[in-house]
């Protein structure tokens, strides 16, 4: 699914007026009753207050409408008018009106210095203060608005987006933002959603259709891809009747060190449980006896070295590598891996403390293979790329490294981001569960075998991910966010792959959490 930056939302929302021969409060008209529908067909008529807060623009034009068609169909809604301002929208005068025709109980004006309305934890309270038209700091007074919602605990709906949060750059301070238990958004999310700054905001989302021109939705490049199952369904590669192990790829993974054995048996299991026909193994020689003895579908290769490896030298052809897990960074490893960089033709995937190697020695990374595949977590990603200012700053940062190497770079975190030339995928699969040790090697292991495979590094990146995601989604389901280990992100893959032929839905959440509880915020 496309996620268009606010541009592209304006020029949507310009467009479609115009090519539907609609007014811009039609528009808003059609965008309102798509949030009333929502509503009340979860809602069912229920009397509970509704408390709808609108700003003096569009996002507040929203709010007036919904409340107009609530109060219509006998809902117990109470309007306030946020006045931040006196430079009301046209749309937002028009739809003033009409409530004000609609109903005896007026809006009610909330200004600086003003008592702010009671809130109870039962109230909804609907978020219409700003949208995407946020452009500067918000007023104090409305902070404190803000902080009125958080404290009262109340299911806080936001239009659009939490107001307070811009499209662009993360908020410099957490109050002046919205907390919302769900964000019904018009056509699209918003990249903010899926961002760790800027996602603790966000509990769920929807994406609700406003009927934005087809064409035009079609058409635009987005530079923001949400992966759902719709969208790797079409990378899946399907197996002919009379396929046999040689057409799948021989992976190799190249790592380990003295006590990080585990590392490299992690990452080989995931190469053959992504569907790879072969996986080897090339560790120090202490790695031989527990990979031969714990996973007899490996083969493996030594270094001459007992402890950590010295000297790249194999004579297999594999069709991808995946190098770093557990790897050390003494240096004669540094070193091989120097050597091994420089020769290497085969599709890489670069993990851990091969992101650290190149770290160390940035001079390295002009022997990267295009396209090859770099996973940091942030951390490892500050190494290679500097310092950023915020979330936004990292990706604006990491696009132009991917781009001066020519490398994909998929930043790890609770929504996975890759980043290929100019475009960035993120993943919408995976939960807390993942944050154990391991489940990094899991996935380097996921998308090597999948490169092997003959995926593509786009593919098999955003394949990968999603399908790493879907097994842990799936396995916590039976083991719990706190017992998940990643060994059974490798065992649950199986029902991932399965599960891409179940009904597809829509990708449905932010990063998954663990619910709530009902007091906490
Ligand atoms: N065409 C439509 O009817 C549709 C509208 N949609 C909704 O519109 C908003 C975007 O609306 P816009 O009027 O551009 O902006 P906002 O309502 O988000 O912002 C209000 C207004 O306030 C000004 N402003 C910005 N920051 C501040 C600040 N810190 N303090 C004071 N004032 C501020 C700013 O200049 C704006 O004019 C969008 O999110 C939708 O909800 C839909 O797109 C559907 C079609
Ligand atoms: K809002």
């Amino acid at each position: 699914m496309k996620i268009f930056s606010k541009e592209q939302i304006y020029e949507g929302d310009r467009l479609t007026i115009k090519k539907q021969n609609i007014s811009s409060a039609d528009l808003m008209e059609r965008a309102g009753i798509s949030l009333f529908n929502w509503l009340d067909a979860r809602l069912q008529g229920a009397p509970v207050p509704i408390l709808v807060f609108c700003g003096i623009g569009n996002n507040g034009g929203n709010g007036l409408v919904l409340a107009r068609h609530l109060i219509t169909h006998g809902y117990n809604v109470k309007t306030f008018i946020v006045d931040f301002s006196d430079k009301r929208s046209q749309d937002f005068l028009i739809n003033y009106e009409r409530l004000k025709g609609t109903t005896k109980d007026w809006p009610i004006s909330i200004h600086d210095g003003d008592d702010l309305p009671l809130i109870s934890d039962q109230d909804i309270i609907v978020d219409a203060i700003f949208g995407v038209g946020l452009n500067r700091p918000i007023s104090n007074w409305v902070v404190n608005l803000f902080k009125h919602f958080k404290a009262s605990k109340a299911l806080t709906v936001s239009v659009d987006i939490p107001s307070g949060l811009f499209t662009d750059r993360v908020p410099k301070h957490e109050d002046a933002v919205v907390f919302s238990s769900l964000i019904l958004s018009f056509q699209t999310p918003k990249l903010a959603f899926f961002l760790p700054e800027t996602s603790k905001y966000v509990d769920q989302w929807e994406a609700l259709d406003i009927g934005i021109d087809t064409q035009y939705l079609q058409d635009t490049e987005t530079e923001a891809h949400i992966l759902g199952k719709l969208d790797v369904l079409p990378m899946y590669k399907q197996r002919g009747k009379f396929s046999h192990k040689g057409e799948f790829g021989h992976a190799l993974i190249i790592g380990g060190s003295y006590g990080k054995i585990g590392a490299v048996q992690l990452a080989s299991r995931a190469v053959l449980a992504s569907g790879a026909g072969l996986v080897t193994a090339f560790t120090p020689k202490c790695g031989y006896i527990p990979l031969q003895a714990a996973f007899p579908e490996a083969m493996v290769i030594t270094d001459l070295d007992e402890e950590k490896i010295t000297n790249i030298d194999f004579n297999i052809k594999p069709t991808s590598i995946g190098i770093g897990v557990g790897l050390g960074t003494d240096e004669k490893t540094l070193d091989a891996f120097e050597t091994f960089l420089k020769s290497n033709t085969v599709p890489l995937v670069i993990d851990a403390d091969g992101l650290n190697s190149l770290s160390k020695n940035n001079k390295l990374l002009k022997y990267l293979k295009e396209d090859s595949i770099l996973t940091p977590h942030p951390k490892e990603l500050e190494r290679l790329i500097g310092a950023w200012e915020d979330d936004f700053d990292k990706l604006k940062k990491t696009k132009a490294f991917a781009k001066k190497y020519k490398v994909l770079v998929l930043i790890k975190g609770a929504n996975s981001i890759a980043v290929y030339q100019d475009k960035l995928y993120i993943n919408s699969t995976g939960n807390p569960g993942l944050a154990t040790a391991g489940s990094g090697d899991v996935l380097t292991g996921v998308i090597t075998g999948l490169l092997a495979q003959g995926y593509t590094a786009l593919e098999a990146t955003c394949f990968g991910m999603y399908l790493h995601g879907k097994s842990a989604d799936i396995a916590i389901e039976f083991k719990g966010y706190q017992s998940l280990i990643a060994s059974d992100v490798i065992s649950y893959l199986g029902q991932a792959y399965l599960d891409l032929f179940e009904l597809a839905e829509k990708p449905s959440a932010a990063p998954k959490q663990e619910p709530k509880s009902k007091n906490e915020k």
